[in-house]
């Protein structure tokens, strides 16, 4: 488990980072930032959750865990609102960074640099096993990186990749274990994982981003 370096930014210790909680979808990445966000709180910090503002799957306005933990968040269309939306806050918490576009790597980097705490949480791969947007650039620029794993829809081992059941060639697809499925390594690479369903007509289309 994650222990905080320095939970408390005394003179001593005023200083920034970056943390990335990265894995595949159900790996508890969400939770994970939760978990550290409430720590923070209790410390009497002040923390600001951003998320992109395409992801409304479950609210609009928070963050949301696929067991329904919950905090408040602000959605926003590109990374550069994060800097026009920090007040005076200790920590800053991004859920879903995959989708901020490359300018998020700047901001971490800015926000860590002004002495704020950065906790990010984004999939570190997309459906094809390919990294995923900024979050490559994130980890290798963070101070702690921290990988978790769901469990194996199909044998019940450590889970590192994200199946899609639908056949879409597009990167983002918004959606859950309606269209995912968190495999291992062995059954994602195996001839006979669960066969891709027709594409279904997606519902929405919002700057190019489907949501079935
Ligand atoms: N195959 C699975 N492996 C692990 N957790 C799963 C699985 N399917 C559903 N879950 C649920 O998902 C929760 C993690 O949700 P969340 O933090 O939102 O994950 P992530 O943000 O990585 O998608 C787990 O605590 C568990 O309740
Ligand atoms: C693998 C993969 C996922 N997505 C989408 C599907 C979900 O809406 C989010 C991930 O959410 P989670 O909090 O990690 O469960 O991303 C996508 O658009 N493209 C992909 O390749
Ligand atoms: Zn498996």
């Amino acid at each position: 488990m994650f222990i905080e370096p320095n939970i408390r930014n005394t003179p001593h210790n005023s200083t920034g980072w970056i943390e990335v909680v990265c894995g595949s979808m159900f790996s508890g990445k969400t939770e994970e930032l939760i978990r550290r966000v409430k720590r923070a709180k209790i410390a009497k910090q002040q923390v600001a959750i951003f998320k992109p503002a395409i992801d409304t799957r479950f609210h609009a306005r928070h963050v949301v865990s696929h067991n329904a933990n919950a905090v408040m968040s602000t959605p926003v269309p590109s990374s550069q609102e994060i800097l026009k939306n920090i007040d005076k806050c200790d920590v800053v918490g991004i859920d879903e960074a995959q989708f901020f576009d490359e300018g998020i790597i700047d901001v971490s980097i800015e926000l860590a640099n002004r002495g704020i705490r950065v906790i990010v949480a984004g999939l570190d791969m997309d459906f094809q096993g390919k990294p995923f947007g900024p979050m490559p650039h994130l980890m290798a620029v963070a101070e702690y990186v921290t990988k978790v794993h769901a469990i194996c829809v199909t044998c019940g081992d450590i889970a590192h990749y994200s199946h899609r059941l639908v056949s879409s060639d597009e990167k983002v697809v918004l959606g859950e274990q309606d269209i995912y499925e968190p495999l291992c390594r062995k059954c994602y690479y195996s001839d006979e994982k669960p066969e891709v369903k027709v594409s279904s007509t997606p519902t929405e289309n919002v700057n190019g981003v489907h949501k079935n």
